[in-house]
């Protein structure tokens, strides 16, 4: 019998859905819909691949593998939540939480040298940064604002900081001698397999990469970053914040990037702390600190020191901090800096959020100042800069009338940047890397440097076009102009661009509004007409998608936690996203200090009723469309009543958010009139929910105001977990 897969995640999604889960559960069981879940928190996949570390009651199946393979099946039902991409530091944490919980796995080693090292470090490679999206996502991404939470935000607009016309702050990215500027491209007229090969400088050669396929049509691309065009534009961008006197501030994406990007907050670490590394370089590598792992990583490692020493580097940390120029504060109470953990700071919400106030960071007094936001890569800085660059001329933007930006992103069978980390490689000696072809033909060569980044990305041919597809299908439906960003300048995009064109002459265009702009063009076009109220499609590739999707979302309707995500799988199935946003540490903090769980479902709510659309449709169950149908009006009163989770403590939170939506979904079942059993089986619960909404509420919100415990973070207690999210008694006996 077909079902519908539910994921379990981490952090603040993983709370919720120990509240909410039961209660969908209870709304759709009469109806012949099976819910179940699949376990792909960081725990649970750090479990599944060291089975034989375990005794037989703890292992557990390899659940992101199973839905991996669902996700290629037409009958693919699955609803995503957002999960950790960890960083190490992340991954140590956790390693360190099974371990105390008498799993008995492995340490992750810093240096792997024998065999055994090699093969438990690889096991955790594979676990590490973002692990979970790039397997489920056998599909493109369709991701917009539902016309109710776009009026909601209308009515009830999201604080919105001032812009300045003398605003300092500004994007810095470097001009050559970065991916972008290295980037080579090739569209393969047939099917091949290539192989990557370094040679140095005295023509020995290693493999970097065995022969791996390509199919026909694939377009693939090589490209360097330049270690020491990278040094020399760090240390510039330092001194210039310094002389500026404005924050400094690095923006990446270390959990998609893996690879590429801890390597790039590592030197900027160095850069920043030159002084710190050029005394203490010996210490430092002696005891081992990976410097990738940022600053938190050396802290943490020179508390192994005698205390003189110690002592003497950490004066040494204060000096830099004390010359400046001064860092952007992730937590300023706790004097957590940005270049403390490569995880804190993700460009795709660090970058809007920052727009969104004014374009300033918090400094270490835990004020707001003007910032320069490093982002290395030219590739996609330019969004940002453009969109900073509208706001200084235009001011901030208004919710209240703005348009809205959907996206058409191209993201099927790890397509673009996003699936390069196995072919992401830093490089060891100078010399140059060849991507060759069966036939021995060089398609791609650089001459590369010690410690340059090289990487290649593939984008294969059937997603384009399903992609090309799904933009013409949306403009189409929602009669919106749609802009490809695709830059004719840059290799990839050219190449890109040409079978845009070709796959458009597919479809029915007549009287829809097509553009090709380069990203920067596009971000100028897209504010401009925002501003009048207009409305864009996005059309864009993989890391742009990322970008977007969170960018429009946070400055239109406050978080990308409200967008409808929507993965219609290349062969039929569907995956539902929830939200566009990430599993909001800062909330589990809340949670365990005060009890008050500030995570808004809505994206899970979105998600769900889609999900049964979805199964209404393929396995012809006209309950199951009623279910969705009336979730969604459910959805739309809650967010009218303003039904959402409040940030304080004492109020509404996440958990009385789930019994409004009850009771709304309730009613709007006992209201309709076409399936005669829906309406019997909920009239008297919708008005059980109702006669006790008071009570239920007051138990929800009761519980609040003192620290919780739930007996972990990454593999919390299942007992304890449920008896905090579920804290109602007279709620609960109502659902059963
Ligand atoms: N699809 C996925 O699986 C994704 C996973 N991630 C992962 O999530 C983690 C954190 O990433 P980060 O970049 O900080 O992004 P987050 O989206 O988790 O956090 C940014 C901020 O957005 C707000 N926010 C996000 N979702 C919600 C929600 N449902 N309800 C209310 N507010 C919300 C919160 O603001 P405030 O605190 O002000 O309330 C939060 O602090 C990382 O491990 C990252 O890899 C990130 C993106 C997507
Ligand atoms: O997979 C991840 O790490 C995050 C994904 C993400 O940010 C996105 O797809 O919007
Ligand atoms: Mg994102």
């Amino acid at each position: 019998m077909s079902k519908i897969i539910y994921t379990k995640t981490d952090e603040a999604p993983a709370l919720a859905t120990r509240s909410l889960l039961p209660i969908v559960q209870a709304f759709v069981k009469s109806s012949g819909i099976n819910i179940e879940t699949k376990d792909i928190s960081l725990a649970a996949r750090i479990l599944a691949v060291f089975p034989e570390f375990l005794s037989d009651d703890q292992k557990v199946s390899d659940d992101l593998a199973v839905l991996g393979e669902l996700a290629k099946k037409p009958e693919a039902n699955i609803i995503k939540l957002p999960n950790i991409s960890a960083s190490i530091p992340q991954l140590k944490d956790a390693i360190k939480e099974l371990q105390t919980k008498s799993f008995n796995i492995p340490d992750y080693p810093n240096e792997a040298n024998t065999d055994a090292e090699k093969d438990v470090k690889s096991r955790y490679d594979k676990i590490k940064g973002s692990a979970v999206n790039p397997v489920l996502r056998e599909g493109n991404s369709d991701r917009r604002a539902p016309k109710a939470v776009k009026n909601y935000a209308k009515k009830n607009p999201h604080s919105m900081g001032e812009w300045s016309k003398d605003s300092k702050t500004h994007v810095a990215t470097m001009s050559s001698g970065d991916f972008a500027h290295n980037e080579k491209s090739v569209t393969l007229s047939e099917a091949t397999s290539v192989k990557i090969i370094h040679t140095d400088t005295n023509g020995n050669a290693t493999t970097l990469k065995d022969a791996f396929s390509i199919l026909k049509g694939e377009i693939i691309d090589g490209t360097v970053m330049s270690k020491k065009a990278l040094l020399a534009f760090l240390d510039q961008q330092v001194d210039d914040a310094r002389a500026q006197g404005i924050l400094f501030s690095l923006h990446m994406k270390g959990t998609m990037m893996k690879v590429s990007d801890p390597i790039i907050f590592g030197h900027a670490v160095k850069i920043f702390f030159k002084d710190v590394f050029a005394k203490h370089g010996e210490t430092i590598e002696k005891i081992g600190v990976n410097v990738n792992s940022g600053l938190g990583n050396l802290l943490e490692r020179i508390q192994e020191l005698p205390d003189a020493k110690r002592k003497e580097i950490e004066a040494d940390i204060e000096a830099t901090y004390k010359k400046g120029p001064s860092v952007a504060m992730v937590n300023s109470d706790k004097g957590i800096t940005n270049l403390h953990v490569p995880s804190d700071v993700i460009i795709d919400a660090s970058m809007p959020a920052m727009i969104r106030t004014s374009g300033q960071m918090w400094n270490a007094k835990g004020q707001l100042q003007d910032t320069k936001a490093v982002i290395p890569d030219s590739s996609y800085a330019g969004i940002y800069a453009a969109t900073i660059d509208f706001c200084k001329e235009n001011g901030a933007f208004d919710p209240t009338t703005m348009g809205t930006v959907p996206n058409v992103g191209l993201m099927a069978q790890k397509a673009e940047e996003y699936g390069s980390h196995d072919k992401t490689f830093e490089i060891p000696s100078n010399g140059s890397v060849k991507v060759i072809d069966s036939n021995g033909n060089t398609l791609i060569e650089h001459h590369v440097e010690e410690g340059d980044i090289w990487r290649m990305c593939q984008t294969k041919d059937a997603p384009i076009q399903d992609w090309v597809k799904l933009a013409v299908t949306r403009a189409r439906a929602s009669e919106t102009p749609a802009v490809f960003w695709l830059d004719k300048n840059r290799a990839h995009d050219a190449e890109l661009i040409k079978k845009v064109n070709a796959y458009l002459k597919d479809h029915d265009t007549t009287g829809l509004d097509l553009r090709i702009l380069s990203p920067i063009e596009a971000t100028k076009f897209t504010c401009e007409r925002l501003v009048k109220g207009l409305d864009t499609i996005s059309v864009s590739g993989n890391v742009l998608r990322d970008y977007l999707t969170d960018l429009f979302p946070i400055l239109e309707v406050g978080t990308s936690a409200k967008m409808l995500s929507i993965v219609p799988l290349m062969n039929g199935g569907g995956l539902f996203e929830t939200g566009a946003g990430g599993s909001a540490p800062k909330h589990v903090q809340q949670l365990l200090e005060e009890n008050h769980l500030r995570w808004d479902s809505l994206g899970e709510f979105l998600a769900i009723a889609v999900s049964l659309e979805h199964f209404s449709e393929v396995n012809n169950n006209a309950k199951a469309k009623i279910l969705g149908e009336t979730l969604d009006d459910a959805t739309e009163k809650l967010l009218e009543n303003r039904k959402g989770p409040s940030r304080k403590c004492g109020e509404l939170d996440n958990r009385g958010s789930h019994f409004y939506l009850a009771l709304y979904w309730a009613q709007e079942l006992a209201n309709q009139n076409e399936d005669e059993a829906l309406k019997a089986e909920f009239t008297p619960i919708a008005k059980a929910l109702a006669e006790n909404e008071e009570k239920i509420v007051n138990e929800l919100n009761s519980v609040q105001g003192n620290p919780t415990d739930i007996g972990g973070y990454y593999e919390p207690n299942e007992t304890l977990i449920n008896q905090v999210m579920r804290p109602s008694n007279t709620f609960n006996a109502i659902l059963n």
